[in-house]
């Protein structure tokens, strides 16, 4: 790892210098950083040494409430895999990365090691500089933290070395949520380092154990899916170089510095402060209120400590909040229902006011309230939109695709809203709500069926703990004019929410090794699906298209509608059916079966099931 135990403490203290540079007054700020620079010594037996002093000078004189922690510069000694550029392309999985960081499960090799990690980190470095015009990749600072799962410290260890190679200042947060990453570019709080220019977030959300994966902020929000390919392709080039240093490891191996901070407790306290704010400046706004928050052994167990219990709730019955990456309760996602029951098993237990739950990451949740009632999907996002329609009378809700008929309906018809149905995917949602605005039509709210759920008030931060701050802002708030505790105020607030009888997802795979295909990609197979499915519906007088429908073929008919449609993702082409009853479940289904049947790289097993054929 010569590159590390060279240029990497080197760049690691020029980094440091930068950051005294936005620390110091003008008059100190030459003296410590020429000194400290002056001071840096040639490499000495394959490692860097520096004099000591200046250092600790500059720790003298930072205030940050910080540790310095050292991580092993070198990762292995033995030989590294060459890894292709298709390899690290097929990485991307929409506007994050994922791959599978814990070996042993079959059929699912490693593709996310600390070689290929390092490569991605030194890549966003890369990408940031670009981005960053007329700025030393020396004066860059970028925040590194993880959800609980089992492989996040070998990466949060890996992401550092790939970042400090690049001379790039590493602050770690260690356990943090997707939210609080984002949160740390907008921040402003030289005491603990902030704001970072870049942020990394480590989690593949719900999915198994042995993946893993990257997000990644600026000030600007997340990434999109141009800027991960671009990085990809960087640590595609990178990857070699770092490969052959890391494969002489032990003899070279380095320590780095990096510095730790508690940003969590900034971000939570942000959270306690809006809270206590929307209910008139009351230190405990929520005392008597009991809630019961289930984290899933993700990132969310700070929720109870750190924000409820400062607010004066009773959390009592709280479950699975200590960080267990091999999530041995229930997967940790609002849109699992064995999730949703175990959190409303939870209230009802408890007698709590209120149940809450979130996902691995914290970027998406869901409620429960006293009765057992589960507010999630189209049931949270009719909530969302009533609290935020009153503060924004008139105003667009964008929502993905997947959302209901009687959900617009309620939006329009009882909230005096607009109702935007967009796109599937939280990155589409939120930057459609941007988008909006920006062309002048007021958008206060961006929300997915799945939990995701971003405000304009709180910088289009995609945030599921700032959706249940919302929620507890209105049980403050409704006993602070008097209408009473409990959770009755959320409740009324749907009520005339219609709901269909059978709702229903089935996940249509196309085999992509299949002959049908005829070497294409399973992107256009699945295209000409649609396409066929359209020609279809448009001879069925049964049948109506959706005139405005942003993806796939969305249908109304027999009292219901369906949407198919392709997956962000996956090889999959999503059903989503509704309808008033099973019988016109049934039809709709039967409908978009004799449309695609002839299609035999799709799998319609599920179809064919659900039509009971
Ligand atoms: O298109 P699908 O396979 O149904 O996946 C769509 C979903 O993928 C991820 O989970 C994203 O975080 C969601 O924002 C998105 O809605």
């Amino acid at each position: 790892m010569a590159a590390i135990s060279g240029k990497v403490v080197q760049h690691n203290l020029v980094a440091k210098c930068c950051q005294q540079d936005r620390e110091l007054s003008t008059k100190y700020r030459l003296y410590y950083c020429t000194l400290s620079r002056r001071n840096l010594l040639p490499p000495v037996g394959g490692k860097l040494a520096w004099n000591g002093n200046s250092t600790m000078q500059l720790d003298a004189l930072s205030k940050s409430k910080r540790g310095n922690v050292y991580c092993n510069a070198a990762s292995s000694s033995t030989a590294i895999p060459s890894v292709e550029k298709s390899n690290f392309l097929k990485l991307q999985n929409g506007s994050d990365i994922r791959g599978v960081a814990i070996d042993g499960v079959e059929g699912e090799p490693l593709t996310l090691t600390e070689t290929v990690t390092e490569a991605i980190a030194a890549g966003f470095s890369g990408w940031l500089l670009a981005k960053k015009k007329n700025v030393s990749s020396k004066c860059l600072r970028v925040s590194v933290g993880h959800d609980s799962r089992i492989s996040a410290q070998k990466l949060q260890d890996a992401v550092s070395r790939g970042l400090a190679r690049a001379g790039v200042e590493v602050i770690q947060y260690g356990l943090a949520s997707t939210p609080a990453m984002f949160n740390s570019t907008l921040t402003e709080n030289e005491e603990f380092s902030c704001p970072v220019d870049g942020s990394i977030m480590i989690t593949a959300s719900h999915l198994p154990y042995n993946r893993n994966g990257f997000k990644f902020f600026t000030s600007a929000g997340g990434l999109g899916k141009p800027d991960i390919k671009d990085i990809l392709e960087r640590a595609a080039d990178i990857y070699k170089n770092i490969a052959n240093e890391n494969s002489k490891g032990a003899e070279t191996a380095a320590s780095l510095d990096v510095k730790r901070v508690d940003y969590m407790s900034v971000y939570a306290s942000n959270l306690v402060a809006a809270v206590r704010k929307a209910a008139g400046n009351i230190e405990k706004p929520l005392e008597g209120f009991h809630i019961v928050v289930d984290a899933g052994n993700g990132a969310g167990g700070f929720f109870v400590g750190k924000v409820l219990e400062p607010l004066g709730a009773i959390t009592s019955g709280s479950q699975f909040l200590e960080p267990d990456g091999l999530f041995p309760n229930h997967i940790p996602n609002p849109e699992d229902k064995t999730a949703m029951k175990a959190i409303t098993k939870a209230v009802l237990d408890n007698r709590a006011d209120l149940g809450i739950i979130f996902d691995t990451d914290v970027d998406r949740s869901a409620a429960v309230d006293s009765s057992g009632r589960e507010f999630n999907r189209n049931r949270l996002i009719a909530l969302m939109s009533a609290i935020v329609l009153e503060e924004h009378p008139g105003t667009t809700i964008v929502t993905d695709s997947v959302t209901s008929d009687g959900l617009t309906t309620f939006i329009e018809k009882k909230l005096g809203g607009k109702h935007h149905r967009f796109k599937r995917g939280y990155k589409n949602v939120i930057d459609e709500a941007i988008r909006l605005n920006s062309v002048g039509e007021e958008a206060h709210l961006a929300i997915e069926t799945s939990g995701h759920g971003a405000l304009k008030e709180n910088h289009w931060l995609d945030d599921g703990a700032y959706l249940m701050v919302k929620l507890l802002n209105k049980l403050a708030s409704a006993r602070t004019s008097g209408l009473g505790g409990g959770s009755k105020v959320l409740t009324d607030m749907v009520e005339g929410l219609e709901e269909p009888a059978v709702a229903v997802e089935l996940r249509l795979k196309i085999d992509q090794n299949h002959p049908d295909l005829q070497g294409g990609s399973f992107h256009d197979y699945g295209e000409a699906v649609l396409k066929q499915l359209e020609n279809t519906v448009e001879l069925d007088a049964k049948l109506l298209k959706a005139p405005v429908n942003y993806e796939g073929v969305r249908v109304s008919g027999f009292g219901g509608w369906f949407l198919l449609r392709l997956s962000l993702h996956d090889p999959v082409l999503p059903l989503n059916i509704e309808a008033p009853s099973k019988e016109d479940a049934v039809k709709l289904a039967h409908d978009v079966l004799n449309a695609v049947k002839e299609f035999t790289a799709l799998d319609t097993s599920a179809l064919t099931k659900f039509v009971g054929v």
